[in-house]
């Protein structure tokens, strides 16, 4: 039988699993949530972290569970209980944090979805193991020690897995996903800031078409 925090971990593997990258977004126009969320599934990203850093954020979330069934969609800077319950009832599969407190942990266990949350160091990592944790972001990936931190990481913490961002690109990408405890890649790289703004879903599905492939290269 499995225990609460195994289900969970089952849970986000199954999410991280669909795809080796999942694209990292800042959604200023909610007109652009659907249309976005498509190229990315179109070009083979189905799971997105739609972060809270914009106004915008939790009417995208809604718009693209209703309105992209392809897509499996997530919360990221998912930083508080209150975002917390405010994502899960936009109807967010997951939520992502880029750091964790007791505050954040504590309303996780609550809640009826799954948290990865963040860590960047050896002690928040075996804080977040203490609670049952299995599954993590590591952020900021490049700035904390990148590959080699993984790397360090494996022997200690044997069951940890990781979905490794910040700073990284599709040309950094690829020795990310090479590393056994990776699950998948967080990023942004897919969604210049220019075809956002331009509306250049076409760029967006070429560059996650790319991406889609990384893991094979
Ligand atoms: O907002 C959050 O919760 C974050 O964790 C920040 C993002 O992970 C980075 O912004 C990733 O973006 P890039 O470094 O451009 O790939």
């Amino acid at each position: 039988m499995n225990n609460p925090m195994e289900l969970h971990a089952e849970r986000i593997d199954q999410v991280l699993a669909r795809a080796p990258v999942v694209p990292v977004l800042s959604i200023a126009r909610i007109e652009d949530a659907v249309p976005l969320a498509r190229a990315l599934v179109d070009g083979g990203l189905p799971v997105l972290e739609v972060t809270l850093r914009t106004d915008a954020a939790i009417g995208a979330i809604r718009a693209i569970r209703e309105q992209v069934p392809g897509a499996s969609v997530g919360a990221g800077t998912v930083l508080s209980a209150r975002d917390l319950s405010a994502v899960e009832a936009a109807g967010a599969l997951f939520a992502i944090s880029p750091g964790a407190t007791d505050a954040l942990y504590a309303a996780a266990s609550d809640a009826r979805i799954p948290l990865l949350p963040g860590i960047a160091t050896a002690s928040e990592l075996m804080h977040g193991m203490e609670l049952g944790y299995q599954r993590f972001k590591f952020f900021p990936a490049e700035s904390s020690g990148g590959i080699a931190a993984l790397k360090s990481f494996a022997s200690p913490f044997a069951q940890a897995r990781f979905c490794p961002t910040g700073g990284i690109d599709a040309a950094k990408a690829p020795a990310y996903l090479a590393l056994p405890n990776v699950i998948t890649v967080g990023g942004s790289w897919m969604v210049p800031a220019d075809a956002l703004a331009d509306g250049d879903w076409q760029r967006v599905a070429n560059l996650a078409r790319e991406a889609a492939v990384l893991r094979e290269r």
